[in-house]
């Protein structure tokens, strides 16, 4: 390329500038949202920065501990948690904050911060040692309970409606943060050496019907009439079978090409494995936003009423009629 030809191109749009054009547009936005997500922006380029070099330092492999719902853990889920927490707690914003990896509410010891955040810190943990996709999800809520005080329960069971912003990053052949806050889905794709999220795809709409599913084959004994009758017309039609095991990655590629995401109840998870406030409800509100959708089967996600910090759900989310097929089957 000629140095003409470099010197045309633009130097992009930062998450940074793009966040402050957002809030100019909001009359009488305060810019604590706005702070929030670039906190979760920072968090986001140091946790790409130990994925990256995690096989070197020796930041691979398990943990001797688990999680409150007795899934070992990863060092990676580790860092990435306690990346996210520090980010979030030294931003001010967010009084409180939930993830997959605690038990209990997290206070940030900002009380008068405006806002609380559920977190899987690290999605995809079996694929974390051997280089294949992995993401972290986000959901943000208007806290509920009053300024000044320790949040409580209510603040994150909300319902997936009450959802002011969610997203998630994807550490994929290249890094991706994306996020709504309910007025259109955008990406930004991290530039390495420059060490910035550039805006990348503007108002993602995700295609109306697709060819690909997307579902843990080996779990099919397990499955239920509908999912097993959803299946065999997938067959007959010669549908592209594409599953990664990290739901971002299986989630962001049918919101491009088109396609449905499957997580069903199983006989070892008899409510669907996917936990409701930090992976199904921020991934629905993105799907929604885009013209995809998202249910349980019986109603859309964001309807689900919320109960626990940790609850499951069964999860079919993609694009609209793929959707709408497999629930009239329910
Ligand atoms: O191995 P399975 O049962 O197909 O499960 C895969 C699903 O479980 C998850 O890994 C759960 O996420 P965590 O890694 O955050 O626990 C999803 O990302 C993924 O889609
Ligand atoms: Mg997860
Ligand atoms: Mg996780």
């Amino acid at each position: 390329m000629s140095i003409d030809e470099t010197l045309t191109l633009p130097v992009g749009v930062t998450l940074d500038r793009f966040i402050k054009r957002q809030q100019s547009a909001f009359k009488g936005a305060s810019g604590e949202l706005s702070q929030l997500l670039r906190d979760i922006g920072l968090a986001a380029k140091i946790i790409n920065r130990e994925v990256n070099r995690a096989g070197l330092i020796d930041l691979t492999g398990g943990t001797d501990s688990e999680n409150i719902q007795g899934e070992a853990q990863q060092k990676l889920d580790v860092i990435a948690n306690v990346r996210l927490i520090r980010a979030l707690k030294n931003g001010g914003e967010v009084c409180a904050i939930i993830t997959e990896e605690d038990e209990g509410i997290i206070y940030t010891g900002n009380n008068e911060g405006k806002y609380v955040v559920a977190l899987d810190p690290l999605d995809g943990s079996s694929n974390i040692d051997v280089n294949v996709s992995i993401g972290t999800i986000f959901s943000i809520y208007h806290r509920i309970s009053p300024e000044g005080t320790l949040a409580n329960e209510a603040d994150f069971l909300q319902g997936g409606r009450s959802q002011v912003a969610a997203g998630y990053i994807l550490y994929g052949s290249s890094t991706i943060l994306v996020y709504s806050t309910g007025k259109g889905v955008n990406c930004f794709t991290y530039e390495n050496s420059l060490g910035e999220f550039f805006l990348s795809h503007t108002n993602v709409i995700a295609p109306k019907n697709g060819n690909i599913f997307s579902i843990n084959y080996g779990n099919y004994t397990s499955f239920f009439a509908p999912i097993k009758k959803y299946l065999s017309l997938c067959l007959d039609r010669s549908y592209s079978s594409r599953y990664i095991g990290s739901l971002v990655g299986d989630f962001h590629r049918n919101q491009f090409k088109g396609g449905i995401y499957l997580y069903p109840p199983t006989n070892e998870h008899l409510k669907g494995k996917l936990r409701l406030l930090y992976e199904c409800y921020p991934l629905a509100f993105l799907a929604e936003d885009s013209g995809a959708r998202a249910t349980d089967g019986y109603q859309e996600i964001l309807d689900i009423e919320a109960t626990s910090f940790h609850q499951r759900s069964p999860l079919y989310v993609g694009s609209e009629l793929m959707v709408k097929e497999l629930m009239e089957l329910h």
